[in-house]
């Protein structure tokens, strides 16, 4: 996990980004003109009410879903147009994942999770890198136990160990804490904060928790599906604060915009 250099200060740029799911009647504009850069070795959350594009924007910014409109840059290259193959290849290379669900294989020891992802690249596998991964996230004793063996903090750190462990350029994080209790949850924050500190990850979080957006650097508020405020060096209180005067705001829009069509 060393210091990479490289060309451009961010590690993910989206610029001009729409997205709409369905056709017709049925179509729904999940994300609209939404230009924001994800600077490298920092942390931020994204943040929003429900549906307002926060999983669509993941999911543009890393690959996994083709926007309508604009361009993604994820460590300086535009992924927009690229075939599935080669999309494939570039988020095996430079994008690591968190879910809320864990999402560990059960049959397969917390190393052999931790080194799946290089295994399934075909990657050498270098094992005394996923121990020190592991030790990194504090399981260096229970490297050989499975999944159901291990706490659900336990489980996320293994999950962090193997987005860690290949280095990515990025390391994208849905709800990571969404399924843990509020001391577990914050042991994984911190760590996740380590990950930025001491080993120069990227990492941005989606997240409905002002506590958990407290440990960014920065914080993306969306309503509606466009980015409309930012927040730096957020609190717990203060981005509180915002998302109760983003959600009365969302109100009125949405009551005008129900008065307007009248
Ligand atoms: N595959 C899809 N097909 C159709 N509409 C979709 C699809 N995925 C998302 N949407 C719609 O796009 C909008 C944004 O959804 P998205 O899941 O990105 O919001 P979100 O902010 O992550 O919500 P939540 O906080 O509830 O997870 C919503 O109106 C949602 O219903």
């Amino acid at each position: 996990m060393s210091s990479r250099q490289s060309p451009t200060p961010h590690a993910v740029s989206l610029s001009g980004i729409r997205k709409v799911y369905g056709t017709g009647d049925n179509s729904v504009v999940a994300l609209e003109s939404v230009t924001v850069n994800f600077e490298r070795r920092t942390l931020t959350a994204v943040m929003g009410p429900s549906g307002s594009g926060k999983t669509t924007l993941l999911h543009c910014a890393a690959g996994l879903d083709e926007p309508t409109e604009g361009s993604v840059k994820l460590d300086g290259q535009e992924i927009t147009g690229l075939s599935e193959t080669a999309l494939t290849l570039l988020r095996r290379d430079k994008v690591g994942f968190i879910f809320q669900a864990f999402n560990l294989m059960p049959a397969l020891t917390a190393e052999q999770n931790v080194v799946l992802p290089l295994r399934l690249a075909g990657r050498k596998i270098d094992k005394a890198k996923a121990r020190d991964v592991l030790t990194q996230v504090g399981l260096g004793d229970r490297a050989g136990h499975r999944p159901s063996e291990l706490s659900g903090g336990q489980q996320q750190r293994v999950a962090i160990a193997r987005a860690l462990v290949a280095s990515p350029a990025v390391i994208f994080a849905d709800e990571p804490t969404g399924s843990l209790d509020s001391k577990t949850a914050r042991e994984i924050l911190e760590l996740l904060r380590e990950s930025v500190r001491l080993y120069d990850q990227t990492v941005v979080m989606v997240t409905h928790d002002p506590v958990a957006a407290s440990y960014a650097d920065r914080v993306v508020f969306l309503v509606d599906g466009s980015v409309v405020t930012e927040m730096a060096n957020p609190t717990a209180e203060s981005v509180a604060e915002q998302l109760t005067r983003l959600g009365e705001w969302a109100k009125q829009r949405s009551v005008a915009r129900a008065e307007g069509g009248r």
